[in-house]
This record gives C-alpha cells, sequence and structure tokens, in this order.
C-alpha cells in the first residue's frame, strides 16, 4: 500500500505598521498619493502549502465571510498561474492571526506570502520587481511586503525608499469597531493636502497620521481607547485604522499595559522589524 500524504511547507505572512501616513494629494483615479513609512511585526499569519501536478488552486481554510474566489491568497495563486502559464498547482491552508481590516496589511501579506512562495515553490523565475507589479494589480499595500524591507514610500505605495526607523515593542490594540479603507478615503473630510516631505529616521516622531483625525471624528471607540493609551505611551493609528500601536521600550512594559487594558479590547504584543520575517524563509527554499 502507498501512503499518498501531502507534504505541506509553510511560510510567515507578517502584519505592516504605517508609521506615520500623510495624505499629500489624490490622482485622477481617485487614489491617494501616500507617504507612509512602513515596518513590520513579529507577528504574521501563517500560510502553508502542498505543490499538485494537476492546475487545481485549492484554499482548504476558507475565511468565514470572505468568498475563496475573493480571497486574495486565491487570487494571488490564480495571477501567478495565469501570468506565468504554469501546469502547477497547488494546495493553500491559512492559519489566520491577524485581525482582518485593521490597518495591518493582513490580506495584502497573505497575497505578498502567496507570490513569493509560489514563484519560489513552482520554480517560475519572476523577478522581486516582477512580482511587486503583479502584486500591485491585488492591491497597493503589496509591493511593500513583497519588498520585505521597512520603507519610506510614496506613490500609492509603491515607490519605496528603505529605511532604518528605530524599532520599539508595540502594543496593538483593536477598538471594537471595523474601518473600511474605502470608507476613508472617500470621505469628503478628509485631510488631502499635507505638504510633500523629506524623510528622515531621525524626524519621524514630527510625523502623524492624517486618517486618524478622520476616524477619531466620526469613531468614537476609536478615539476613546486612544486617549487611554496615550496616558500610558506614545500611541498611533496605523493606516485607516482601526488598530492602534502603541510604542515601548521592553516587552515587559508592553505586556504590563496590555494587561490594564479595558475589558473586550482584542490585543496582541510584537516586535518591530526592518526586515520582514518571510524573506529568510523563501531564501532557505530558493538555496534548495
Ligand atoms: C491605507 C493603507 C496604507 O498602508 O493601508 P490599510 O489601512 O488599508 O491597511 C493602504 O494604502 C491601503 O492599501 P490596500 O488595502 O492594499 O488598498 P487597495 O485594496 O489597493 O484599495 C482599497 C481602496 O482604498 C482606496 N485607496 C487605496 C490606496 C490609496 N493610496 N488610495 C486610495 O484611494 C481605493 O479607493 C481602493 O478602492
Ligand atoms: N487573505 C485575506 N486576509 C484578510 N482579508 C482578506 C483576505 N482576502 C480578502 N480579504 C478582504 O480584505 C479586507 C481587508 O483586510 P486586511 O488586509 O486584513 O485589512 P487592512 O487593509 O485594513 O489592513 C478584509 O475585510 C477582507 O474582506
Amino acid at each position: 500500500m502507498t501512503l499518498n500524504k501531502k507534504t505541506f511547507i509553510t511560510f510567515p505572512s507578517p502584519a505592516k505598521l504605517n508609521l506615520f501616513l500623510h495624505i499629500v494629494g489624490r490622482m485622477d483615479n481617485g487614489y491617494h498619493q501616500l507617504e507612509t513609512v512602513f515596518q513590520f511585526l513579529d507577528y504574521h499569519d501563517t500560510i502553508a502549502f502542498n505543490v499538485t501536478v494537476d492546475k487545481t488552486i485549492t484554499l482548504l481554510t476558507p475565511i468565514p465571510g470572505v468568498d475563496n474566489h475573493d480571497n486574495l491568497i486565491v487570487k494571488a495563486a490564480e495571477l501567478l498561474q495565469s501570468y506565468t502559464n504554469c501546469q502547477q498547482g497547488v494546495d493553500i491552508k491559512l492559519d489566520k492571526r491577524l485581525p482582518m481590516g485593521g490597518g495591518l496589511g493582513g490580506g495584502s501579506s497573505n497575497a505578498a506570502t502567496v507570490l513569493l512562495a509560489l514563484n519560489a515553490l513552482w520554480r517560475t523565475k519572476l523577478t522581486t520587481a516582477q512580482l511587486a507589479d503583479l502584486g500591485l494589480k491585488l492591491g497597493a499595500d503589496v509591493p511593500i511586503f513583497i519588498h520585505g524591507f521597512a520603507a519610506f514610500a510614496q506613490g500609492i505605495g509603491e515607490q519605496l525608499t528603505p529605511a532604518s526607523p528605530k524599532t520599539y515593542w508595540y502594543l496593538i490594540s483593536k477598538p471594537n469597531c471595523s474601518i473600511s479603507t474605502q470608507s476613508v478615503f472617500t470621505a469628503t473630510d478628509l485631510t488631502r493636502d499635507t505638504p510633500s516631505i523629506r524623510y528622515s529616521d531621525e524626524n519621524i516622531d514630527n510625523y502623524h497620521n492624517d486618517c486618524q483625525f478622520w476616524v477619531i471624528k466620526h469613531y468614537p471607540e476609536v478615539a476613546k481607547l486612544l486617549a487611554w493609551l496615550i496616558e500610558y505611551a506614545p500611541s498611533q493609528m496605523t493606516g485607516t485604522g482601526a488598530c492602534i500601536f502603541s510604542r515601548f521600550s521592553s516587552k515587559h512594559d508592553a505586556c504590563y499595559v496590555q494587561s490594564l487594558l479595558p475589558t473586550g479590547i482584542e490585543s496582541f504584543v510584537a516586535e518591530g522589524l526592518n526586515q520582514s520575517p518571510l524573506h529568510a524563509a523563501i531564501a532557505a527554499v530558493n538555496d534548495n
């Protein structure tokens, strides 16, 4: 008897923070021109892949409320398969830890992990630049996860200059509301004219999140939690929210404030990273 045991290979799919987020203008297609610094977190979803010999792409662990055809994991696999005319398929399993719709970029990160992992496992040999271009079709945040280094980003978030912002321990707290990226970017009273900056890591504390001003005006849950957290540590919203990151110089201090959080607030503690943990895992596969 032959046992047909599947071999899954796993890769991390980390969260990102926007350490600040300025909106400096708007393009003709409605997309916003941003200036932001991305940093990664040592906290991630995990995605496992088993390559198959036919062309079927199967996500074995659907996300409740997200149809598999709309899942960025499936979309990324289909996009790479059709772009490279790859004749192989894959079974995929997702272990989701990142809160969804919180400004941590989980969906974009999942898409980037799929593109990088399958490019290695299917041996489709696209360059990082080609993968970032493909990823941009799926979301503005995908390229940063493909490149995997902390960066000052411009354009819609795809023009990247490497940066080395200080790394801290962060407490990430999610107010009890979810805010869609689109609802923030379609708001009439959002500030869109912050002057363009000449970025330097040393000046990062002078910068802010334009979306946060709008969100705290419209979501009292976020305003209340932010006001509470600011009493303990410098705190700011990431992306279009609703998650708030509070920075600490030690894990101990971050965990202490976490233990004091109001009941019912989802949270985790993680370290900031200037390199994505995904890239070491991809290098290990490419070396084999
Ligand atoms: C704002 C940021 C900052 O990192 O993060 P999140 O808070 O969503 O994580 C991102 O730019 C989000 O990137 P991503 O989540 O990939 O956005 P997309 O799927 O491309 O776009 C969602 C919607 O937001 C709007 N959008 C997005 C990016 C941008 N620069 N301008 C926009 O106006 C568009 O209306 C689009 O329909
Ligand atoms: N693999 C995925 N992981 C998370 N969200 C996904 C995924 N595929 C599609 N989505 C959709 O993208 C939305 C935004 O999710 P996410 O990327 O986690 O948030 P944000 O853009 O705020 O950082 C979700 O609410 C969900 O509908």
